[in-house]
């Protein structure tokens, strides 16, 4: 009996690599600007080419600006423009797909990487980034790896990597209504803690799995990386071979008929075994948020913080042990990010925002995932709805999920995030970041303070 996880590595084992390690074949490589071009360049220094350059994918997102309008190289922080040049100038020069700061596809690369079918289930895909394993919810074995290991596999079309042990979360039962993906992730976290993952590849499954959309599945294993995870993946299913069908760089034509078959062959035998496995009842989640300078500093909305809050965390944050963070004034939200910046985030968002106005006092910043997503929500509207709230609608990119030097918000600003991270300064110098679903931040910068969407959703606003 296999695992799933077992399936994909011994199909990708092309050796023995000593010490334990094995040589596992990478099917395709993701690059972004800020690790992109320093890989592509040392490869070219050290005399090595790309071995495949079909495999490999170079996008910008990470410093490209936010601004409408921007040009190709503009950057959101001094300096970046030289990550943007010289990547773009180093992939051209290996032949490797570029999606430009303007192409039409350009977007975060964790959000682009579905959207153009280069990320398929059964594929072994490797990105100098620790979001990467985002793309497991395809069923794809998906790592985030360092530049040296980018150059290795773009020199070889292989890496050495030693087997990960196994878990399974198993989540029963169905979350409540108006409780997303995002809710579940951070309640794993703050529940099992943020090195509960134990580096192991894990498989999410069950009934509250099944249950969610694809893009809920990825903003779930986008989270596996802070539960301290090699990667997350989930067995396709009938929604993941809708999801991938006839996208850019999915298979096409005769291809389809054995991909498909292949596709069917992906999910854990029954009886197969895991080193660990972790039963969550989906009922028990509720709206969450985060408090503390980790996704494990997270908590249900109605709750108190614990008595054995981190003191750092606490001062940090500007709070006291013991009280509610729900209620607290904010000066900030921002919507987006590989995360929570795909359509389906900024409908749930849209819903609360429509015909309401962002509290006073509070900055409120949405930038799609993708220039898809920007396009897609426009067509339905949901720019004006977010525009119409006082929202600002960016360009897409990771924007205000990082602070990269430039543009942010002010020292001590409390700020509603739908991102991943809530390090001390993760988004700027002071910023105290609250993590939380898209409805929650949507709902938190109408009333101005934390508070969950039913607050808003109370007849005469808010509650
Ligand atoms: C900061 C940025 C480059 C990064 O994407 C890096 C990473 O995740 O590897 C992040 O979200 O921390
Ligand atoms: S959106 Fe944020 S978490 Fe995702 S890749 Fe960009 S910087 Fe990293």
């Amino acid at each position: 009996m296999a695992t799933l996880f077992d399936k994909l590595w011994d199909m990708h084992r092309v050796g023995d690599a000593g010490d334990g390690d094995d040589l596992i074949a990478i099917d395709r490589l993701l690059l972004h600007e800020r690790t992109g071009g320093v890989a592509l360049k040392s490869l070219a220094a050290a005399g090595h080419r790309v071995r495949d350059p079909a495999r490999v994918f170079s996008i910008m997102d990470h410093i490209v600006s936010f601004r409408h309008g921007r040009g190709r190289d503009e950057a959101r922080s001094p300096g970046g423009e030289a990550f943007i040049v010289e990547t773009r100038e180093m992939a051209q020069t290996a032949g490797i797909h570029l999606i430009d700061t303007d192409n039409p596809a350009q977007g975060i690369v964790h959000v682009v990487a579905p959207e153009l079918g280069i990320a398929l289930p059964g594929l072994t895909l490797v990105c100098p980034d620790s979001h990467t394993c985002s793309l497991g919810a395809l069923g794809a074995l998906a790592w985030g790896i360092g530049s040296s290991d980018a150059e290795h596999a773009m020199a070889t079309g292989t890496l050495r990597a030693a087997k990960p042990r196994q878990m399974l979360i198993r989540v029963a039962g169905r979350l409540s209504p108006g409780v997303s993906a995002k809710d579940l992730a951070l309640y794993i976290i703050a529940r099992f803690g943020s090195d509960g993952g134990k580096r192991c590849a894990i498989e999410y499954a069950g009934e509250a799995i099944s249950d969610l959309s694809i893009e809920g599945r990825l903003t779930l294993c986008n989270m596996a990386v802070e539960f301290a995870a090699f990667t997350a993946l989930i067995a396709p299913d009938a929604k993941t071979l809708d999801y991938v069908s006839g996208r850019p760089f999915s298979p096409s034509g005769a291809q389809v008929e054995t991909a498909l078959a292949h596709w069917q062959t992906l999910r854990t035998d029954e009886g197969a075994e895991f080193d660990e496995v972790i039963e969550v009842d989906a009922g028990k989640v509720a709206p969450q948020v985060s408090w503390g300078t980790s996704p494990e500093d997270s908590l249900a909305l109605t709750d108190a913080l614990p008595a054995d809050a981190s003191a750092r965390a606490l001062a940090y944050m500007g709070l006291t042990a013991g009280q509610s963070v729900k209620g607290l004034a904010i000066g900030g939200a921002f919507i987006g990010s590989c995360t929570n910046g795909r359509l389906s985030d900024l409908k749930a968002a849209a819903e609360i925002l429509k015909g309401r106005r962002v509290a006073p006092g509070v900055r409120a910043v949405c930038v799609p995932g993708s220039q898809a997503v920007s396009r897609e929500a426009e067509a339905l509207g949901i720019d004006r709805i977010f525009k119409d709230a006082g929202f600002e609608w960016g360009a897409p990119g990771c924007a205000m999920c990082f602070y990269a030097g430039g543009e942010t918000f002010p020292p001590e600003t409390r700020v509603m995030s739908s991102t991943n991270r809530n390090f001390e300064g993760r988004q700027g110098p002071g910023v105290r970041t609250h993590l939380a679903s898209p409805a929650v931040v949507a709902a938190s910068a109408i009333a101005g303070r934390i508070c969950a969407p039913s607050d808003i959703l109370v007849e005469g606003g808010v509650a």
